[in-house]
């Protein structure tokens, strides 16, 4: 499986009426089993991709696609945003169980997927708990795994724990670290925490938005040899000097965009 955006421009009409083009050739792929962060400053226009790419909104140019896929094949994606949207009415295992109520899988093959979703995610004991009872870490675990239990081809994720406290950040980061090794789903993950991305991802992506100009997309690849080196902020830190060394001046520049405007 390998996601391609090609060459997508997308323009908004503003309040005033006027045009506004956020996006204009942007192109973008994620391989297979391939974590990608996609990284920029406050209103550079990465919600836009993402949700352009979960199909919620339509490119004015350009297409989105997917390619190397078993015949036959139609490929489904998970996402998970910011703020959960769990239903409050629900239970854990309900809220989870919502993505596959519209599928055809047997209620008994739901049962066994939900359940190994909830103890992946480490809710077990949790099932029956309403999403007001649990903490927001919680409720970010009960998002990931109603977004895994439909077996998503691609997770697409929007700061899924920009809301929560440095603390359980942390934490999810690291759970959400170990959650991939076990999947390794083909992941698009947005965020403006530049550390959050390197220790994350295998590939950063940049989307650099100077004043009066529309977003343009520089990469910085990172082995994976080398992501999982990155565990603690002093070794991201390291890394992220080491990579300072070898990147274009744009790509300079759009990192300090996002360190000053993130
Ligand atoms: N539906 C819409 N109608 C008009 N303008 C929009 C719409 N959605 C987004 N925009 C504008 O597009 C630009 C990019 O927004 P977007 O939310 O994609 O940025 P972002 O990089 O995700 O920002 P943030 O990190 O703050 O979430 C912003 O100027 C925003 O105001």
């Amino acid at each position: 499986m390998k996601l391609v955006i090609d060459n997508v421009s997308k323009n908004f009409i503003d309040p005033q009426g006027k045009q506004l083009s956020v996006l204009e050739n942007v192109s973008l792929t994620v391989h297979s089993e391939e974590f990608v962060a996609l990284v920029g400053p406050s209103g550079c226009g990465k919600s836009t991709l993402l949700n352009l790419t979960a199909g919620l909104l339509s490119p004015s140019d350009g297409s989105i696609y997917f390619t190397d896929l078993t015949e036959g094949h139609t490929p489904a994606m998970g996402i998970v945003f910011q703020e959960t949207g769990l239903f409050p009415w629900r239970s854990v295992y309900e809220n989870i169980a919502f993505g596959l109520e519209a599928t055809g899988v047997p209620k008994t093959a739901q049962k066994e997927r939900i359940q190994h979703y909830i103890n992946l995610v480490g809710l077990g004991g949790f099932e029956k708990a309403f999403p007001h009872q649990l903490s927001g870490g919680m409720r970010q675990r009960v998002g990931i795994a109603r977004a895994l239990v439909i077996n998503p081809d691609l997770l697409l994720m929007d700061e899924p724990f920009s809301a929560l406290d440095a603390q359980t950040r942390t934490i999810m980061q690291e759970e959400l670290v170990t959650l991939w090794e076990k999947t390794r789903l083909s992941t698009l993950y947005v965020t403006h925490n530049i550390q959050e991305a390197v220790m994350l991802a295998d590939r950063v992506v940049l989307l650099s938005r100077r004043p009066g100009k529309v977003s343009k997309i520089l990469t910085i690849a990172i082995p994976r040899a080398d992501r999982e080196k990155t565990e603690n902020t002093a070794q991201i830190a390291e890394f992220i000097r080491i990579i300072w060394e070898h990147i274009s001046s744009d790509a300079r520049a759009a990192l300090m965009e996002v360190e000053a405007n993130g």
